[in-house]
């Protein structure tokens, strides 16, 4: 994975003791040389002083130009050695002592000693300036490079934030400013989530992610942003935060502009619509209807129910209607609440916080839920959802709020819920299996699908699309379907709605080896329609739900003998899921 973490450079060189700035390899003395070499050394080399070591380097004494010059105006015989005149009361520094502790020379220079006393140079007052000035100029040069940061933040057409590791802001630059409507000497050195709505700048810092082109609301408005990590080798030092569109509309007017130079919104509004509605095949008076309901629905914010029997395109609606929504550039996030056993479901909604539980990851996992953050969570099967994550449920939609598990406090959430059943909720309030209040909340916006045998004109349709679709997958010759055929297919009752066409569509396509396939194509299941064969009864008192389960309960039967006992090909051919077939299986008390 490409690392686009951001280094920083080292401005300032912390490592400032005297041992890096000391004239090393001095010229030295020894004891027994002479006050005349001295003064020859001393007119030669222009030092100040001169060190006096023993055969092992260990310092003695100091011989410096003032004593010199004492043993000069005295008189003093130059031959004699410089021990005599040498400065035995010294003072000393260490290689790492700070600078500063060498700053207190009052004339000439200090030896540098180690703890044994052995010289390793001295250091003097030329050493001293020298490493001021260089100093000076790096914290002068770093000087320069934050106003040159501040110049290049400043000119950035987006707002950009930089915050160090442990969140607080260090730098901010104008745009960003008029966008909080706060001066940058208010928010500087403030921890970020105080400042900036809904900002994950502070968590950048904990987790090092990069996150690019995420949706974050500030002030009512949806902005993209980007937040990359600063690091300085492993170490995560900060975070930058980019505002690259100062709101999704703005991103759209840009698009639009360099796109749909000269259409009007109206236009653009169909064309968007065309669009995503393309995806769902259909011409009948019930499908153009409930496309309109659709785009009406997708308009609004509201939570929806979609009701359909199985395989009727509830999940394809619920697409359709994201895609069409505000929340259309978010990500869209299905969950099938029958799938994930009851234990686990509440960690798959809500996520948890490290360690939660026995076996759960060290760093936490976001829920589906916080996955789904500015787009549409997609609650498939809702109707199987346990009892008490109902309850859970309703509080999340009532209160907008979610708790992860292990977590001592809520996260706000901002997405679309649209929920999804084929089964029939009011019922199942009556059987105390789903919570009525929960029902409401959910059914806000009600979309509700044929089955297929009641919007038959939408079959040849689909037959074109579908056979289409898996010649061109399968890189055969695009087939058709002969009028008998189409006969066959029109008059049968498609218990497992639009996924049975779409199946058998596919077993076709890939089995026939004719161009144009004909009634000898067809699956046997199309010819031993059970529905065909069942007994009218003349209870008045059957309910049409009844009539409809003891239909259901016998193409069950039926195609179950025709698959020998098989539960997945029973399903493929019913096209409803195999968690679906083996609920009706224990419903119907089939074995
Ligand atoms: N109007 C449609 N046009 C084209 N394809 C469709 C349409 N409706 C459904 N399909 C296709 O039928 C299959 C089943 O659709 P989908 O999964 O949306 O049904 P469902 O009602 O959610 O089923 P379930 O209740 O079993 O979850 C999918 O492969 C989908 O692409």
């Amino acid at each position: 994975m490409i690392d686009h973490s951001i280094s920083v450079p080292n401005l300032i060189n912390t490592q400032n003791n005297i041992g890096k700035w000391m004239t090393q390899n001095p010229i030295v003395l020894t004891k027994q040389q002479t006050i005349q070499e001295a003064i020859t050394l001393f007119s030669y080399y222009k030092f100040y002083g001169m060190p006096v070591v023993d055969e092992h380097n260990h310092l003695e004494g100091m011989v410096t130009k003032t004593s010199i010059m004492n043993a000069l105006f005295n008189k003093q015989d130059s031959s004699l050695p410089v021990s005599h005149i040498m400065e035995v009361e010294l003072d000393v520094v260490f290689p790492l002592d700070p600078l500063e502790k060498a700053t207190g020379i009052k004339e000439g220079c200090l030896p540098v000693i180690k703890e044994d006393q052995t010289l390793v140079g001295i250091i003097t007052r030329t050493d001293l300036l020298k490493a001021k000035s260089i100093e000076f100029d790096t914290v002068k040069s770093s000087l320069d490079y934050i106003g040159i940061l501040q110049q290049a933040l400043n000119s950035a057409y987006g707002g950009m934030v930089i915050v160090d590791h442990q969140g607080l802001i260090i730098e901010i630059n104008d745009a960003y400013c008029q966008i909080l409507g706060k001066k940058r000497e208010e928010v500087l050195h403030k921890p970020v989530q105080q400042v900036i709505e809904n900002t994950h700048l502070h968590l950048t810092c904990q987790t090092g992610e990069e996150e690019r082109n995420r949706i974050q609301r500030i002030n009512g408005k949806e902005m993209i942003v980007h937040r990359i990590p600063l690091k300085k080798e492993t170490h995560i030092i900060g975070a930058l935060g980019m505002l690259i569109f100062k709101s999704i509309d703005e991103m759209y007017t840009l698009a639009e502009k360099t796109f749909f130079p000269k259409k009007t919104t109206e236009s653009q509004t169909q064309e968007k619509q065309a669009y995503f509605l393309k995806s769902i095949i259909g011409q009948s008076l019930q499908t153009q209807k409930t496309k309109e309901q659709l785009v009406k629905i997708a308009a609004l914010p509201s939570t929806v129910l979609i009701t359909g029997e199985s395989g009727t395109g509830k999940e394809v609606y619920a697409r359709a209607i994201h895609n069409l929504s505000n929340f259309g550039t978010g990500p869209f996030v299905p969950v099938n609440c029958s799938a994930i056993p009851e234990s686990l479901l509440e960690s798959e909604l809500f996520g948890y916080e490290p360690g939660a539980f026995t076996g759960a990851s060290q760093t936490g996992k976001k829920g589906k839920f916080e996955l789904a953050e500015n787009g549409t969570i997609f609650l498939d099967e809702i109707g199987d959802m346990p009892l008490l994550m109902q309850a859970k449920l309703l509080r999340v939609l009532q209160e907008k709020v979610i708790e992860p598990v292990g977590a001592t406090t809520s996260k706000k959430i901002h997405l679309r819920v649209i929920a999804a059943t084929n089964q029939n909720l009011p019922h199942l309030i009556q059987e105390n299996k789903f919570r009525e209040d929960l029902f409401y909340r959910l059914n806000v916006l009600a979309l509700k699908l044929d089955p297929l045998r009641e919007k038959t004109e939408d079959i040849p349709d689909l037959v074109t699309y579908f056979l289409k679709k898996f010649s061109t997958e399968f890189q055969l010759p695009i087939k058709s379907l002969a009028p008998e055929a189409l006969d066959k297919l029109l008059h049968y009752s498609w218990p497992g709605n639009i996924r049975e066409l779409e199946n058998i569509c596919e077993a076709m396509v890939g089995l026939s080896s004719h161009l144009q396939i004909g009634l000898a194509d067809l699956p046997s299941q199309l010819f031993t329609d059970i529905t065909e064969d069942l007994p009218i009864t003349n209870d008045t008192t059957d309910s049409l739900e009844h009539h409809m389960q003891r239909v259901e309960k016998a193409i069950i039967q039926q195609t179950l003998a025709m698959c020998d006992g098989n539960k997945k090909q029973c399903a493929k051919l019913l096209g409803i899921q195999r968690s679906t077939l083996y609920k009706k299986l224990a419903n119907y008390q089939i074995n």
